[in-house]
């Protein structure tokens, strides 16, 4: 690929198209086969660079300013995959924008303050115990498979306290995973492939039909008495009309919560298990942080305070694997980086492009937990850290997301030390978020 930035005299810019696109296509098969190598190698091209995901433009911003631009700028609103991920997600957060999403962020917001995560926290601390208490010494273990499953097990509980049965926790595993997998996929594809009556359009519309059955059926019980995320959402008001949530809308929340909170947590954690595995510095100071601090109880939300270089190792790896694209579309008419763009175009930038790219963070191959000691991390710019987005549709689950990190990493790590098994090497696979190709792990006791 080439660089082939168009400036005119009146100092706007011409944005360039990325070579490589084909009739149709576009860039979605060149974006699709090599995903983390394309997006990275948009840089090359200039701060702004144009793909075409089949016939439709797609502007990608390549710098840290400009993609925190694209985060804050009220300007920019979802995008494409709003219009695509309707049909899993309906009104949910993930699928809304404007007044709209407005009103029902701020709906959903309680949910999220600081008292009800103490409350969830007490459920992570659980999860991690049982599952710390369920190895025995030289067991292989699929880490990926139960970072997962204990991801679901913690959203799921914390959403539908006992309602979680294993009737309805087997569904939502089984079935939300799909929703994230083909979804990613569709919203890159032409629309027409969408239609198909093809295996990966049935699997999606089935994982969606009963991934709403078992949910509808849990909101639908009785619940007096109960201190879920559910009896939350049952329990909001709209601030003008005092009308509580309808049912569906309920339901959207939910099936959006269950799927944005659990393979994006699990998959972080079988990241930091594995990296802990490749650093043993790293592991060896989180050991020493653990042993001191929680001398092999399980850890609450109360330790995290005392456990500094666990969290920097849960930033670290937000920082090494987020997600592989987010993308917007402009409401209105803007200049970005010098080029005008016009309302309904699509913009996107690389969460990973810019996590490693070597601008922003030094050595970015280096797996650091001390980049985040707080002077550095001073020194990182807006918008080339972004984990969890930010501006106006920044991760309403992030807080979440950081304490069920760190509550797992700590009280795994004060009884076990996980060891790859040799074989294959461990790579990403990219589908959206980056999945490990395989995981196995052996534990040691400690
Ligand atoms: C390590 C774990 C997590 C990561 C890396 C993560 C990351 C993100 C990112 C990057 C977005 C914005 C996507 C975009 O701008 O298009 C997002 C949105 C969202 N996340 Fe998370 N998330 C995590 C965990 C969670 C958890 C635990 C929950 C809930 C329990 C959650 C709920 C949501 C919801 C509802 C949205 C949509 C917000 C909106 O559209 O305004 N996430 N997440």
């Amino acid at each position: 690929m080439t660089a082939n930035p168009n400036t005119s005299g009146s100092g706007k810019c011409e944005v360039s198209t990325v070579p490589g696109r084909l009739p149709v296509l576009g860039h979605t098969a060149a974006l699709l086969r090599k995903r983390l190598a394309f997006t990275a190698g948009l840089r090359g091209h200039g701060p702004v660079v144009r793909v075409y995901l089949g016939g439709l433009p797609l502007h990608v911003v390549t710098t840290a300013e400009l993609a925190h631009r694209v985060l804050v700028d009220e300007a920019f609103d979802k995008g494409i995959f709003v219009d695509k991920l309707r049909r899993a997600f309906g009104d949910g957060l993930v699928s809304l924008n404007g007044d709209r999403y407005r009103r029902q962020r701020r709906m959903i917001q309680p949910a999220f303050h600081r008292h009800a995560l103490a409350r969830y926290s007490e459920t992570m601390t659980a999860a991690a115990a049982e599952l710390a208490n369920s190895w025995r010494d030289g067991q292989v273990l699929q880490v990926d498979r139960l970072m997962q499953d204990l991801a679901i097990s913690v959203v799921g509980r914390s959403l539908f306290s006992t309602d979680f049965d294993a009737g309805v926790s087997a569904e939502v595993r089984a079935n939300t995973p799909v929703l994230i997998r083909l979804g990613v996929v569709r919203a890159l594809s032409p629309a027409v492939l969408e239609k198909l009556p093809v295996p990966a359009n049935r699997r999606f519309d089935e994982a969606v039909a009963r991934v709403h059955r078992v949910v509808d059926r849990v909101v639908d019980s009785p619940r007096a008495g109960r201190e879920d995320l559910l009896s939350v959402l049952l329990g909001a008001r709209d601030e003008d009309t005092g009308e509580p949530m309808g049912r569906q809308q309920v339901r959207d929340h939910v099936v959006t919560l269950l799927t944005a909170g659990t393979e994006t947590t699990g998959i972080a954690l079988s990241w930091l298990f594995h990296e802990l595995a490749r650093n043993p510095g790293v592991a060896g100071r989180l050991h020493a942080e653990v042993d001191r601090v929680l001398g092999g109880r399980p850890a609450t939300a109360a330790d995290l305070r005392a456990l500094p270089y666990t969290r920097r190792v849960v930033d670290e790896v937000l920082r090494a694997y987020p997600l592989w694209l987010t993308l917007r579309r402009t409401n209105t008419a803007v200049r970005l980086g010098g080029v005008e763009l016009p309302a309904g175009t699509e913009v996107g930038f690389s969460p990973h492009a810019l996590h490693h790219d070597p601008r922003y963070h030094e050595r970015p191959e280096l797996f650091d937990p001390d980049r985040w000691l707080p002077d550095r991390a001073a020194a990182v710019p807006a918008g080339a850290y972004v984990p969890f987005a930010g501006g106006l549709h920044h991760c309403p689950g992030h807080a979440f997301a950081h304490t069920e990190m760190a509550i797992v990493a700590a009280t795994v790590a004060a009884r076990w030390r996980l060891v790859p098994v040799p074989g294959k090497p461990v790579r990403p696979r990219v589908v959206g978020l980056l999945y490990p190709n395989r995981l196995p792990m052996t534990a040691r006791s400690r």
